[in-house]
């Protein structure tokens, strides 16, 4: 290759098909007639580069120094976190499962050794690739010519990453990152404009038909009552003033300089915002102020009393905050907008969320709503439930199936205080903007229909057998083991991968740096966290018997929502991991359920 920039053998940074991320990646060959390079990524992909798509290490490297001078976000005394990897973890990753080929390649492939900077500007492209999911740049990039990263041949072994499902006219121009004004939600989901305007409607009156089926004696489906309350009796100014204390109480609470200050993911513009982390200290607050109230003697089964007025209050808070919202977006920056509500549609963008991150100063509304007032008002109305269920059934005690869901959802709560902190990673926080359907979900939803079991128990009494009560434990703790373990083995795995709790772990190596579990449960099902949480759903509705179906809407819900979580996840994932994560697939068959595809 005399005339060419780059020599077979040279060591440079590629960018990785469909997106601004770079790697290193070692020159194989060149193609005169086409003019393009091929490379080879650390996880063995092959894939043919135009030159302007490859850039020398030094001149890299110049580039990240200059942008760490320019980093203003980092303060300077400030420990880096690095996600460097250590030998154990290469010797850990050369006994993963990876075919001999695969290994072969491996061996002169380089590791990719990241500097803090790097990584911040990697998880940002991370972040704007997965935005891109549902997003496409401007037609002034498209028209800037076709995207020529191509794959150089199939690996035959399954290997059908992204690039083959595109054909070149799909894939888009990315010559520059895309900027934020770019950004436009075109992919709708929930059935575009017509499905969420139905969404709107239909969402609130479901639950409202949920809590009167549930609140009657006969809770079968086909009794629903022909004649619906009258509109005056869902309304109750007391109710709604006791609502507003309440999301002033747990706000205050949350705004107290208790507990660490974190950061959360980086934003597309690089900077991070600052989040509190002190729910756990919130919940113990909250006991105590309750504790307060039962010793005055306020009487907690005055929200079983007047349970369809609590949740029409909840709805209006929910209304004029989600109008509140989006008339709010209207001043925010381009890049404060989250990608999935910034279709142009005013009811679409209403309904998904048009910010992504909306503060008043410090305070993050979404974080806010996402865990404090609903979580911890599940608490509470579950423990009303049970004062309800005392005095409606005449009990001195409340009846085990009562205590057994009041146990298994307050450690289910107690556990998500426990590790808020990790709350700041998931998709809800990263991903999507904050609109009627997370404020619906987080302040309406959750404490309306999680507390479903208890509201149900309080007027259909289910008794249980000491057999139904171990088996009741034992299911409800397999599936909290599962969950826990899972979820705490994905998180200190991608912050430290060489931690000893996690490093006997059999991984596969992807070209992104970061490595996939494929051993222990997430080697079982590819979503072991969300079966541990399906379990423990069951074992939340079992107490109330087989009778009707409305206590089990909290299972079928959650089933619903994972399985579509899921589907959504390995989007991203095959996206984002290209032919690592079909091996992954192929070496973990099981979606959630094991023995099911
Ligand atoms: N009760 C409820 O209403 C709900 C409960 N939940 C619960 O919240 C919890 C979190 O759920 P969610 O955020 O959806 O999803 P996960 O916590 O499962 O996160 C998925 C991410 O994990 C990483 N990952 C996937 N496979 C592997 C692997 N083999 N090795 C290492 N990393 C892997 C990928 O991210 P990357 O590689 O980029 O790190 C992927 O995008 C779950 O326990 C779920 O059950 C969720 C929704 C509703
Ligand atoms: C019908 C409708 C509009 C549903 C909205 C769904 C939301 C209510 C849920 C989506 C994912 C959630 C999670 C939690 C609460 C419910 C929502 C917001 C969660 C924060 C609760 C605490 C847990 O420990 C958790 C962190 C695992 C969990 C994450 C997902």
């Amino acid at each position: 290759m005399p005339t060419t920039r780059f020599q077979i053998g040279d060591t440079v940074m590629g960018r990785w098909p469909g997106s601004n991320l770079y790697y290193e990646v070692k020159v194989l060959s060149y193609d005169n007639k086409t003019r393009l390079y091929t490379v080879i990524y650390k996880d063995g992909t092959e894939l043919e580069l135009k030159e302007s798509d490859i850039t020398s290490l030094t001149i890299f490297k110049q580039g990240v120094s200059r942008s760490r001078s320019r980093s203003r976000s980092r303060s300077p005394g400030r420990p880096r976190r690095s996600r460097s990897r250590s030998p154990a973890r290469t010797s850990r990753q050369s006994s993963s499962r990876t075919t001999d080929v695969r290994k072969e390649k491996l061996k002169e492939a380089l590791e990719v050794r990241l500097t803090p900077v790097v990584k911040r500007l990697v998880l940002c492209s991370l972040i704007e690739m997965f935005q891109q999911e549902k997003t496409e740049t401007e037609s002034e990039n498209q028209a800037g010519g076709r995207y020529n990263l191509r794959r150089r041949k199939d690996q035959g072994d399954g290997k059908t990453i992204e690039l083959e499902q595109k054909t070149e006219a799909e894939t888009l121009p990315q010559t520059k990152p895309p900027t934020a004004s770019a950004i436009k939600t075109t992919d709708l989901e929930f059935g575009g404009r017509v499905g969420v305007f139905f969404l709107m409607f239909l969402l609130p009156v479901a639950v409202l038909a949920l809590l009167i089926l549930c609140g009657q004696k006969d809770a079968s489906l086909q009794s629903f009552p022909l004649e619906l309350p009258a509109l005056q009796s869902l309304w109750d100014c007391q109710v709604f003033g006791i609502v507003l204390l309440w999301l002033l109480f747990q706000a205050v609470l949350s705004l107290l300089p208790v507990g660490k200050l974190v950061e959360g993911m980086p934003l597309k513009n690089g900077k991070t915002l600052k989040y509190r982390i002190n729910g756990f200290y919130a919940l113990l607050l909250t006991a105590v102020a309750v504790g307060v109230a039962m010793y005055q003697e306020v009487d907690l089964s005055y929200i079983h009393v007047h349970f369809l007025q609590f949740y029409t209050s909840a709805l209006l808070i929910v209304t004029l905050l989600s109008i509140y919202l989006f008339i709010r977006s209207c001043w925010a920056s381009e890049d404060e907008l989250a990608p999935g509500g910034n279709s142009g549609y005013i009811i679409y963008d209403f309904f998904m969320g048009r910010e992504l991150n909306p503060r008043i100063k410090n305070f993050d509304i979404k974080f806010f709503c996402e865990m404090r007032p609903g979580l911890m008002g599940w608490v509470l109305i579950n423990f009303a439930m049970l004062q309800a269920e005392m005095k409606h059934q005449n009990l001195e005690n409340p009846s085990p199936a009562m205590l057994l869901v009041n146990i298994f959802q307050l450690l289910w709560v107690v556990d998500g205080f426990w590790h808020e902190e990790k709350l700041l990673t998931m998709m809800d926080i990263v991903y999507d903007g904050f609109g009627f359907m997370l404020t619906f979900g987080d302040l309406a939803f959750v404490p309306f229909t999680f507390t479903c079991q208890a509201y149900y128990l309080v007027s259909h009494p289910n008794e249980l057998s000491a057999f139904w009560i171990i088996t009741l434990i034992t299911m409800n703790g397999v599936g909290y083991y599962i969950f826990r373990k899972a979820n705490s083995q994905k998180f200190a795995f991608r912050k430290n991968p060489s931690d000893p709790a996690v490093s006997h772990l059999k991984t596969i190596p992807t070209a992104t740096g970061e490595s996939l579990i494929v051993s222990g449960l997430w080697g079982w099902v590819r979503h072991p966290n969300y079966l541990g949480d399906i379990i423990m759903g069951l074992a939340w509705s079992l107490p109330c018997g087989f009778n009707h179906l409305i206590p089990y809407f909290y299972l079928i819900y959650l089933i619903t929502l994972l399985v579509h979580r899921n589907a959504r996840d390995e989007r991203q994932c095959r996206k984002k991991y290209g032919s690592a994560w079909d091996e992954y697939c192929k070496a973990v068959p099981y979606r959630i359920f094991p023995g099911i595809y």
